[in-house]
């Protein structure tokens, strides 16, 4: 086993840096704190490869990997899929927190007392749906006068979720509880995520049972961007895992907490380090952004953090390299010509994929990206609101549904056929990889039911004939075996839910095309350029960004929230490899903007001394 360990090295070629090697090969706990493009998130990937290669996690223990995004949870499964054998990766859970918690209530719902048992196909609720206000209302609380309705969801928000479970001493919050989990003759019931954690907390706290093999089955937990925990998440990490022999690795960085509104714990990093008695980390290699860019993220560091910051860049950069641009416009008409005109070159002339140019804004994407589709349009470059396409395109069921379709269509694609026999064979109970008197018939009849599949698809002209293609071939796998092997489905409608939007989503583009290989290339976005919330662009990373409408506006609440809003700053700058562009319209949707309230964010700019400036009249 020391042999295995000594001679391991980092998969596909990547040279770690001494403490990201040391970090790996660490089997106590740890806290891995490194600024953006380190290899946070490729460190976990290369972590996971070590346990599994070196038996340090030793079968059949497993590995968990705990992440906020679907996106984030996917792409490590992908990068530690792509570096390990199948055998071995099939050891590695990613998960997000949500599904993590999710998981535990539906899988052991049995072990809650009746009272606060959710009923079968409850549903989920979040802050932008109207179901809090309608539980308390129910009650006989309404929105108090003169009281803006945000406040107000805050508030009763804050209330639903201000106590451990079992309650006590409050019978408002008893009865609004006992309604969302049961619902009544009109409304089903529904939860949202702190109480599908409260409730996970319920179970592991009351039921040493299932606290053990949850314990038993993973050796290790990794926990990506950490610095987002919220409190009620570390409570769950450390009923779990506290004074447990399962090891955990968190990694994350300070300068990018941007969800302290939702509720992350600013002090995580101590507690966790106090808790866990970990070792920490600190990573000073950046093989993302170009060195001219780094300058800008060192100055913005400066401003968020007492402790200097001084990344290395990737030996693949020359020190010359890296654009940043500030672009100033009379109006956003302008604006998106000019960004169309750029996007154009960046495409037709430098030859950047599409996938490798991304537009950000702070927030409300409509609003700011309306007149820049429009004018992309003329150049035939796609661009679309990426937010609703970002998760769903990393669903299992999606996954699965659209490498079917696709084998369907094309007997050539082989990648998508492996990933779908795959699949087949484990729910169909086979194992193995010789073709024998098992494996030969459902082979076959695999191959069989994708040649019938194209023939129904071959003459596709109704939405509702592609519904019913897209339910045959589920009731093909089995839908209950598709809801027993991807947990995430074993509950309620959500998985009917996804399915139809891949429907309608996929017909959609079908229209337009006529070809539904070109419509699903379309839907997974490879031919069009993304569009999202800073937000949403967490973990990400492109060649060019264009960071637009940096304006008072888009950033109405830095009066207010200075330091998390310099972070979300932060957070959008560091996603960029190479080009990074920041635009401001004097007008924009019949409205005048100013740049007075965020000119901190626009001296760091300035203080670089990389930032160029130019007027567009
Ligand atoms: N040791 C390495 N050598 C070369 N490239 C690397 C190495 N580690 C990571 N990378 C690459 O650098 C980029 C950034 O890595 P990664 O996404 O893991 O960073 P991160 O620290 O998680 O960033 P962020 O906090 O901004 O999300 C990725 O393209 C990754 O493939």
């Amino acid at each position: 086993m020391n042999e295995l360990v000594n001679n391991w090295i980092p998969s596909g070629g990547l040279r770690l840096e001494q403490n990201a090697l040391s970090a790996v090969k660490n089997l106590d706990n740890s806290l891995v704190v490194a600024g953006p493009g380190a290899g946070k998130t490729e460190l976990l990937a290369q972590k996971a490869c070590f346990l599994l290669e070196t038996n340090s996690c030793s079968n059949p223990k497993r590995i968990l990997a705990i992440s906020f995004k679907k996106d984030a949870a996917a792409n490590l499964k992908d990068r530690v899929d792509l570096r390990v054998s199948p055998e071995l990766a099939i050891r590695f859970t990613s998960k997000t927190f949500d599904s993590f918690a999710k998981n535990i209530i539906d899988s052991f719902s049995s072990a809650l007392p009746l009272k606060y048992r959710p009923n079968f196909d409850y549903s989920l609720f979040d802050k932008s749906n109207n179901d809090v206000v309608k539980a308390y209302a129910k009650f006989d609380i309404y929105q108090g006068k003169g009281m803006k309705r945000s406040v107000f969801v805050n508030a009763l928000l804050k209330h639903l979720n201000s106590q451990p479970l079992p309650i006590q001493n409050d019978e408002l919050l008893e009865n609004v509880w006992n309604y969302l989990l049961k619902g009544d003759e009109e409304n089903s019931a529904k939860l949202n995520f702190p109480m599908i954690s409260q409730l996970a907390l319920y179970i592991l706290n009351t039921n040493p049972l299932i606290l053990k093999s949850l314990q038993k089955t993973y050796s290790h937990v990794f926990l990506d961007e950490f610095q987002d925990t919220t409190t009620i998440q570390y409570e769950l990490v450390k009923t779990c895992f506290l004074n447990s022999a399962t090891s955990l690795t968190a990694v994350g960085d300070n300068r990018q907490r941007i969800m302290v509104w939702a509720g992350a714990k600013k002090d995580v990093f101590d507690c966790y380090n106090r808790d866990f008695f970990a070792n920490q980390y600190n990573l000073i290699m950046n093989h993302r952004s170009a060195p001219r860019l780094l300058e800008i993220q060192k100055v913005v560091n400066d401003y968020l953090q007492n402790q200097t910051f001084t990344p290395i860049p990737n030996s693949r950069w020359s020190i010359k390299d890296g654009i940043s641009e500030i672009w100033y416009f009379k109006n956003s008409q302008k604006e998106a010509q000019t960004i169309a005109s750029k996007i154009n070159e960046l495409i037709n002339i430098l030859e950047i994929p599409h996938s490798e140019i991304c537009i950000l804004v702070k927030q409300t994407v409509d609003k700011y990206s309306k007149e820049i589709i429009n004018e992309l349009e003329n150049y035939n470059i796609v661009a679309r609101n990426e937010t609703l396409f970002q998760d769903l395109l990393k669903e299992d069921l999606i996954i699965l549904l659209i490498n079917t379709l696709k084998s369907a269509l094309d007997v050539q694609n082989s990648d998508a056929w492996m990933k779908i026999w795959d699949i087949k064979m484990e729910l169909a109970g086979v194992k193995g990889s010789i073709l024998n008197e098992t494996i030969t018939p459902l082979l076959y009849s695999f191959k069989s039911f994708l040649a019938d599949v194209k023939l129904e698809l071959d003459n596709l002209t109704e939405l509702e004939q592609f519904r019913k293609i897209l339910l045959d071939i589920m009731e093909y796998y089995g839908v209950d075996k598709i809801r027993k092997y991807y947990p995430q489905y074993s509950q309620g409608g959500y998985i009917n839910q996804i399915r139809d939007s891949l429907v309608d989503y996929l017909f959609s583009f079908y229209q337009k095309t006529g070809n539904l290989l070109e419509a699903i290339e379309s839907f997974e976005g490879r031919l069009s350029i993304p569009i999202m919330t800073i937000h949403k662009s967490k973990g990400l990373e492109y060649e060019a960004v264009f960071f637009i409408g940096f304006d008072d506006n888009a950033f109405w609440t830095y009066s207010t929230q200075e330091e998390e809003d310099t972070c979300t700053f932060f957070v959008g700058l560091s996603r960029a490899k190479k080009y990074l562009y920041f635009t401001f319209s004097e007008r924009r949707d019949g409205g005048f903007c100013q740049k007075t309230n965020i000119s901190p964010l626009y001296n760091m700019l300035r203080d670089s001394n990389i930032v160029e400036e130019l007027n567009f009249e």
